[in-house]
């Protein structure tokens, strides 16, 4: 039987750099993991290509998935849906290959409850004022959006007791590299637990 891959949820607040150190984890290490395209209903942005980045939905579309039962978790955020497909993640942790997922932290404490063998991963911002500016410098949002980016920011950092890891993304290559370092830690504990497990069947044979 083959075993079951690992699912890494990598979550914070908007504006952390998630997508960035997510980028950087699969572009410089050789990984054994596959990401997990989210589906939204909010507007694509310049760059950004339906199936890659997210899948672009109506929010008839979206919500007739909610009602099929099609996503492990989903969250309204800032005025828009997002979610994940649970199909993907099923057939792919089932195949044994670990799965990442990059969301926000309602999705993530939901995606929690249902897989609590999962690894939480909080990504934190050296400060808020520096979250502030990395939101403004993308350039993405309008003044009131970001307001609201940020004030869900603060109600976000509070729940931080609830994940397994935080890491500050500081530098992109530091955090990427902590993240990593936790993904291999992770496949350890599981294989040494593998490895207990067979050595006390095999006492007790
Ligand atoms: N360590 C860092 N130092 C400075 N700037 C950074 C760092 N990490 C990311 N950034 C910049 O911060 C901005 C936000 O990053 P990114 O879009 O990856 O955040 P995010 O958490 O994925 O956002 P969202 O949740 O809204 O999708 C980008 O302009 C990115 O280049
Ligand atoms: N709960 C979920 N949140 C998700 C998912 N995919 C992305 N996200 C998060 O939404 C916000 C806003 O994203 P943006 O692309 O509009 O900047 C951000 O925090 C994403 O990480 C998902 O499937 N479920």
């Amino acid at each position: 039987m083959t075993e079951r891959g690992l699912l890494i949820v990598l979550s914070g607040p908007s504006g952390v750099g998630k997508g960035t150190v997510r980028k950087a984890i699969f572009d410089n290490y050789n990984n054994d993991f596959d990401y997990s395209v989210s589906m939204t209903t909010r507007k694509q942005r310049e760059g950004e290509v339906d199936g890659v980045d997210y899948y672009f939905r109506t929010k008839e579309q979206f919500e007739h998935l909610i009602r099929e039962d099609g996503l492990l978790e989903y969250a309204e955020y800032v005025g828009n849906y997002y979610g994940t497909p649970l199909e993907y993640v099923n057939k792919t942790l089932d195949e044994g290959r670990d799965v990442f997922l990059e969301i926000e932290v309602q999705g993530a404490l939901k995606v929690r409850e249902k897989m609590p063998e999962g690894i939480f991963v909080f990504l934190s911002p050296p400060d808020l004022e520096e979250l502030n500016s990395r939101i403004v410098n993308r350039g993405t949002d309008t003044h009131e959006m970001i307001e609201k980016r940020m004030t869900k920011a603060v109600e976000e950092l509070k729940l931080i007791q609830y994940y397994d890891y935080v890491v500050e993304n500081d530098t992109v290559n530091n955090a990427a590299r902590k993240i990593r370092n936790i993904i291999e830690s992770e496949h350890l504990k599981v294989t040494r637990n593998l490895k207990e497990f067979a050595e006390i069947i095999e006492e007790m044979e």
